[in-house]
């Protein structure tokens, strides 16, 4: 099954955009909320700065004015030497901080994303694009950082010059200064609609980098296959298409942006010659002296560079919101809740001697069909259990509803004679060992894959891999439990695998134990080992398997015959040859005898 899931993952089409709200500007503050005291010493500094920065042109003015007038100029240029300094170290330390902060927000977004992704519920998981979600945390969150840095708050900080040098620049001659943020005003306003556009553009941009992200996750998670059917190049071609496609959505972003450029500079430029001719004539007309002109145009400068921060400032956030948008939609996303109800007492008191029980349970997989359909049996405490049944029967949505990674539509599990709906997720799977198909390990050493759910110490490692029959993998490597299994467990069979997972699955001591008895790796030398080592494990617990084997199926308690989601029989071997036809069949026929 997790193949087949697998593949309807990489497959499907990519999660609807619209789906989710836009985000604004106030989610962006929600990441740097944590960040907070930060951002107010952020501000000081820029108050600091600005003032540095503000008193540069009114100590020029004020050494023209003593040139002009043939004094001393004294220590003014020291002053103004001291000053530049100190704006340089103050505007250093502000950058860190801004830094700082933005790095702290990229974490808050990254926490919140990456906590959310592992909670959400197994069915909305195999509805995305494991790629996809992967550049979200990676690449979507960084945008956040990009509209921190590249201004946010240090344009914040740039809006005091920007008054400072607005008040300065009243004082000296309102009318030019009118004039200047006439020019400026319309500027911006152009600025202001294409940085919409460019929200819409960087939204795409992010989408189709998600996609290229998927793109690359499947070609890579299944290069043996792509390799072994020979489609390398076919399937090169398919993540080019994403690349070229992403690099094409680029271009508009870049379009976008260029605009912003030209427009600015055209405006700055028109605001210094309209501040030049019209300045020049109140020079002429004895309005304004020369050294105020100076001044002038200095404050000028200084209200045109914050300006430009505000403008491209407004870019970076745009973006930001398009990442941010992104974020939102998998944030939006309930994650799977403990599940726990307080159910009316319907009467009937629990059984403890049964360990599971399912009462007309039935299942679908979103809107699809029934893959469960009113399946009802009890299995008493001890019982040594195989599921039989089919391709596609729903003998693995079976365990995997028993475990809860999927809730039933209609009827009730029981489980230690407990409704499992009473009973929390994390209870139930407390209690129930659960061994996928295909288990995959998970990237680490043999001790990560052992420890995953309870610590265990070395001793209890090597004796549960003893358990499985897996002491030979030990002792391959000097590096014994500390031996990596590469990415999905790459550096083992399929078989060593499954048997790992069932070693990690013992070291929980269940008191039901699900096996979803592998396909692919049936050998007859392990043959009489695992019956073994099912026999083993069939003494302290409950066993449930999902069989493949002849040999795991003759000496089971129980075995439950599926077809096409429904109970079709149910019984001991000897009893099922006698009446079940499609048992005859499935153990002529399907059960693999060695
Ligand atoms: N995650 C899923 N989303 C949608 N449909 C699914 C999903 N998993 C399984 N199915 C469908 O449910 C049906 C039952 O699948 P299931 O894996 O339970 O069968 P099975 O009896 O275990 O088969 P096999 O013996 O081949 O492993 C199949 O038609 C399958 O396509």
């Amino acid at each position: 099954m997790t193949a087949l899931q697998d593949d309807r993952r990489v497959d499907a089409p990519a999660e609807p955009v619209a789906a989710s709200r836009r985000a604004t500007v106030m989610d962006l503050f929600r990441f740097v909320g944590v960040q907070r005291g930060f951002v107010g010493v952020v501000l000081g500094l820029g108050a600091a700065t600005a003032l540095t920065t503000l008193a540069q042109p009114a100590l020029v003015g004020r050494a023209l004015e003593r040139v002009a007038a043939d004094e001393p100029v004294g220590r003014l240029p020291w002053v103004l030497v001291a000053v530049v300094i100190c704006g340089g170290v103050l505007s250093g330390i502000q950058h860190y901080l801004v830094q700082r902060t933005a790095e702290g927000a990229v974490r808050s977004a990254r926490r919140d994303l990456v906590t959310h992704l592992l909670r959400l519920p197994v069915a909305e998981i195999d509805r995305r694009r494991t790629g996809d979600l992967v550049a979200r945390v990676g690449n979507d969150t960084n945008v956040v950082r990009t509209a921190l840095t590249q201004g946010f708050v240090e344009s914040i900080a740039g809006v005091f010059t920007l008054l400072g040098a607005m008040i300065a620049m009243l004082l000296l001659d309102p009318m030019l200064l009118l004039v200047a943020f006439a020019v400026a005003l319309v500027a911006v306003a152009c600025v202001a609609a294409v940085t919409q556009q460019l929200e819409r553009s960087s939204h795409g941009l992010q989408r189709a980098v998600g996609e290229l992200g998927s793109a690359t996750d499947r070609a890579l998670r299944s290069v043996r296959t792509v390799r072994a059917a020979n489609a390398t190049e076919i399937e090169t071609a398919r993540v080019v298409r994403r690349v070229d496609k992403a690099w094409k959505v680029g271009l508009d972003v870049a379009w976008v942006t260029a605009l912003v450029s030209p427009l600015s500079s055209i405006a700055t430029q028109v605001c210094f010659l309209a501040v030049l001719g019209l300045g020049g004539w109140r020079v002429a007309t004895g309005n304004l002296t020369v050294a105020e002109l100076v001044q002038f145009i200095l404050y000028l400068f200084l209200l045109i560079m914050p300006l430009s921060r505000i403008v491209g400032t407004v870019g970076a956030v745009g973006e930001a919101l398009g990442g941010l948008t992104r974020i939102g939609e998998v944030l939006d996303v309930p994650q799977e809740d403990e599940g726990a109800t307080r159910l009316a007492f319907s009467g009937a008191r629990p059984n403890p001697e049964l360990a599971l029980v399912l009462d007309n349970v039935s299942f679908r997989y979103d809107d699809g069909p029934a893959v469960l359909d009113r399946l009802t049996f009890a299995i008493r405490r001890g019982q040594r259990v195989a599921v039989v049944g089919p391709s596609g029967a729903g003998k693995s949505t079976l365990l995997n509803i028993i475990v809860r990674l999927y809730d039933p539509v209609a009827g009730i599990v029981r489980v230690d004679g407990q409704d499992v709906r009473e009973r929390t997720r994390s209870q139930v799977r407390a209690g129930v060992g659960y061994v996928e198909q295909d288990a995959p390990a998970l990237a680490g050493t043999l001790r990560d894959n052992l420890t995953l759910a309870v610590p265990a110490s070395d001793d209890e490692c090597r004796t549960a891999l003893a358990d499985v029959n897996l002491l030979d993998v030990l002792d391959r490597s000097p590096a014994g439990l500390d031996a990596e299994v590469g990415e999905g467990g790459v550096m083992l069979s399929g078989g060593e695998r499954q048997r790992l997972a069932l070693a990690r699955a013992l070291l929980a001591r269940p008191t039901t134990l699900l096996l979803d008895e592998s396909t692919s790796h049936l050998d007859g030398l392990n043959e009489a080992r695992v019956r073994d080592l099912i026999d083993r494990v069939s003494a302290g617990c409950t066993l449930v398997v999902v069989a493949h084997r002849l040999s795991t199926v003759v000496d089971s308690d129980v075995i439950l015959v599926m077809d096409r989601g429904r109970l079709v029989a149910q019984g001991t071997h000897e009893e099922l040859l006698r009446t079940s036809m499609l048992y005859r069949q499935l153990a002529r026929t399907q059960l693999v005898e060695h």
